[in-house]
C-alpha cells in the first residue's frame, strides 16, 4: 500500500473530525474565510481542534489574512500548520512562518504550464506546497470549487518541498490522480460533501481508502 497522506478540508462538526481520524487521514483542515460555506468562527474551530485526537495534523486555511486575524486565530486555536490560500507573496509567506513558528503550506492555482514557475519561488520559503486548480474567473472562492486541472502538468514532478495535490478530487478519481501524478499527498473538500459545507462521512472513508489503495473506491 503506498504511503499516501490525505488531508480532508472544511471540517465543521465533531463527527467530521472523528470520521477523518478513524479513516486514517493525516491532516484535518479548518477554514477561516467568511465567503466559504465551510467557514468557522474562532470559538468553533477551537472546540473542534481541542476535540481532535493527537497525531491528526490540524491545519488552518486562511486567505490573505492580515496579522491581526492570524494573531487571533493562532492565539485561540491549537494548530499544527497554516495553509495560505490567497495571493500571499513569497515575502509574506516567509513573514508568517517567522511570526508564528508554525509550518506553512502555500497553495497555488495551476491551469497551464506558465503557472508552474512560481512553485519554485514558493518552495524556497514555504514548508509545503499545495497545488490546486486555478479558480474560474469571477469565482467567489479561491479554492474549494471542485474543479480539476490537467494532472499531466505536475505528473512525476518534484519541487524542493513536499507537495499536495488538490482540486476537484473525489473518491472516484483520486486513485487515477495519484497514479498519474505520483503525488504522495492529496487534499479534498467538496468531493467528500453531500452539499456545500456538509461532509459526507461515507465519502470521506471511501476517499482515504481509494487514495491509499491506488484503486477504485468501495462505497458502503
Ligand atoms: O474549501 C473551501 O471552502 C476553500 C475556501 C477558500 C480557499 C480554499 C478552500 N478550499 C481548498 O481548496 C482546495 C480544493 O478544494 P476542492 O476539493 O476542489 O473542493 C483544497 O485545498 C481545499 O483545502
Amino acid at each position: 500500500m503506498p504511503d499516501i497522506r490525505v488531508k480532508i478540508c472544511g471540517l465543521r462538526t465533531r463527527q467530521d473530525v472523528d470520521t477523518v481520524a478513524a479513516a486514517g487521514a493525516a491532516y484535518a483542515g479548518f477554514v477561516f474565510f467568511a465567503k466559504s460555506p465551510r467557514n468557522l468562527t474562532i470559538p468553533e474551530a477551537r472546540e473542534l481542534t481541542l476535540w481532535a485526537p493527537d497525531g491528526l495534523c490540524k491545519v488552518a486555511l486562511v486567505v490573505d489574512a492580515d496579522d491581526a486575524t492570524l494573531d487571533a486565530i493562532v492565539e485561540a486555536v491549537p494548530l499544527d500548520m497554516l495553509q495560505l490560500h490567497g495571493r500571499e507573496t513569497p515575502d509574506r509567506v516567509a513573514e508568517v512562518r517567522a511570526r508564528y513558528g508554525l509550518p506553512v503550506m502555500k497553495a497555488l492555482g495551476v491551469a497551464d504550464e506558465g503557472d508552474l514557475a512560481p512553485l519554485l519561488d514558493y518552495s524556497l520559503v514555504a514548508d509545503q506546497l499545495l497545488i490546486d486548480a486555478k479558480p474560474p474567473k469571477g469565482a467567489a472562492l479561491p479554492g474549494g470549487n471542485g474543479i480539476t486541472f490537467d494532472w499531466r502538468l505536475v505528473a512525476q514532478r518534484r519541487w524542493l518541498r513536499p507537495w499536495m495535490l488538490a482540486g476537484g478530487l473525489n473518491p472516484e478519481n483520486v486513485a487515477e490522480a495519484v497514479r498519474l501524478t505520483n503525488a504522495r499527498q492529496v487534499d479534498v473538500s467538496s468531493g467528500v460533501e453531500s452539499a456545500p459545507g456538509l461532509k459526507d462521512h461515507a465519502r470521506i472513508a471511501a476517499f482515504v481508502r481509494a487514495a491509499r489503495a491506488d484503486g477504485p473506491p468501495i462505497l458502503r
